[in-house]
């Protein structure tokens, strides 16, 4: 008797989820206020990194950047300090366990306070095929984009479960819902990332830790560099180009500011996410060569190589 209760209050509350995320598409949530929050962004002298901590000084949070990287961390600081934000550079190689902890101590000693927000978005890809990718590179993959995650989150989480207030965010990617060719050591790691953001959400929930919040943020290709060259079919280009690092670190915010749990940019990803776990396999793959998509990496595997030995060049 208790089964089919608790069996009819689950399906109530399903259909009420579904109902009340369908209704935020057009009526959007009241967004949280995180004025005073203290938000460390990894990754915070590249692309998004840097668009995340002006966005999140705009909302008038303090931020703490972390970048294996000086002086482009510097340069993000002196951004946000310009736009009368409060910033704080670390110099932080993520993949390194021993450095994310110190660096963690001395964050709160220097500040005399608890990080509350945590954004990883360091982020690398090898940009070879899988038998040319050289197993250093595979490790740096797998070591920044899913194993450095473990680190930041050991680092910082007792604190916000102390306090039962925080938020997690995880820069992961399309690339960690559905795959493509030739990113092998990426696709093993955003999916990494993805597993493990959606496990500590369920450990969190389960234990009643409902005050620190998760966002888990899957882009498409961002005009950052960071996959130069990366080309779809021409006409499917046209509805689904790049996306603008700007729109895209705005859509994210949004995401977080309204807690929610996960957020595909732009909402047109979420259909190939879809057609995976729902299509044959064969099926996904005709839609990938119909869309230019079984071969979209070639050129941007071309662009690194060309990049590499120009570097050389210079070098020589
Ligand atoms: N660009 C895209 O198309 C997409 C990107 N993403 C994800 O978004 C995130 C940000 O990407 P994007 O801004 O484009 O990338 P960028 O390469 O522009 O920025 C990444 C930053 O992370 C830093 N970084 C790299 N390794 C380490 C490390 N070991 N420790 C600390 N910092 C490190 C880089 O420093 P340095 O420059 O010195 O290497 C750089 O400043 C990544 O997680 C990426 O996977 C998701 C979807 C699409
Ligand atoms: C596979 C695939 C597509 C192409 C996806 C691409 C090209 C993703 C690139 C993502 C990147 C570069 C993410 C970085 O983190 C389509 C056309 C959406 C639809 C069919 C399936």
């Amino acid at each position: 008797m208790i089964f089919f209760m608790d069996l009819q209050m689950m399906l109530l509350d399903v259909i009420y989820f579904i109902l009340r995320n369908s209704l935020r598409i057009v009526m959007r949530p009241r967004t949280k206020p995180i004025d005073g929050e203290l938000v460390l962004i990894t990754g915070a002298g590249g692309g998004l990194g840097r668009l995340f901590a002006q966005e999140f000084t705009k909302h008038g949070a303090e931020v703490v950047l972390w970048d294996i990287n000086s002086s482009s961390n510097e340069q993000t600081a002196k951004l946000v300090r310009e736009m009368g934000g409060k910033a704080h550079t670390y110099t932080v190689d993520v993949t390194k366990k021993e450095d994310v902890y110190q660096n963690a101590d001395l964050v709160r000693k220097d500040l005399g306070r608890d990080v509350t927000m945590l954004v990883n978005n360091a982020g690398v890809v090898a940009g070879e095929r899988m038998l040319d990718c050289p197993d250093e590179l595979v490790e740096r993959t797998m070591k920044v984009n899913c194993h450095a995650l473990f680190w930041t989150v050991k680092a910082f989480l007792p604190q916000m479960k102390a306090q039962n207030h925080g938020h997690i965010v995880t820069i992961a990617s399309v690339l960690g819902l559905f795959s493509t060719a030739c990113v092998e050591d990426y696709c093993a790691s955003k999916f990494a990332a993805v597993g493990f953001h959606e496990s500590l959400a369920h450990e969190l929930l389960a234990d009643e830790f409902d005050g620190v919040k998760m966002t888990l943020v899957c882009p498409y290709i961002v005009d950052t560099g960071m996959f130069e060259g990366c080309k779809i079919r021409y006409e499917v280009e046209l509805i689904l180009p790049p996306l603008e690092p700007q729109y895209c670190v705005e859509q994210a915010m949004n995401a977080i500011l309204i807690d929610q749990p996960l957020v595909c940019i732009p909402r047109l990803t979420y259909l190939p996410f879809l057609s995976r776990a729902l299509l044959p396999w064969e099926s996904n793959v005709v839609t990938y060569r119909f869309m230019g998509s079984d071969k979209c990496m070639v050129p941007f595997i071309d662009t690194m190589k060309k990049q590499a030995a120009n570097a050389a060049i210079a070098v020589a």
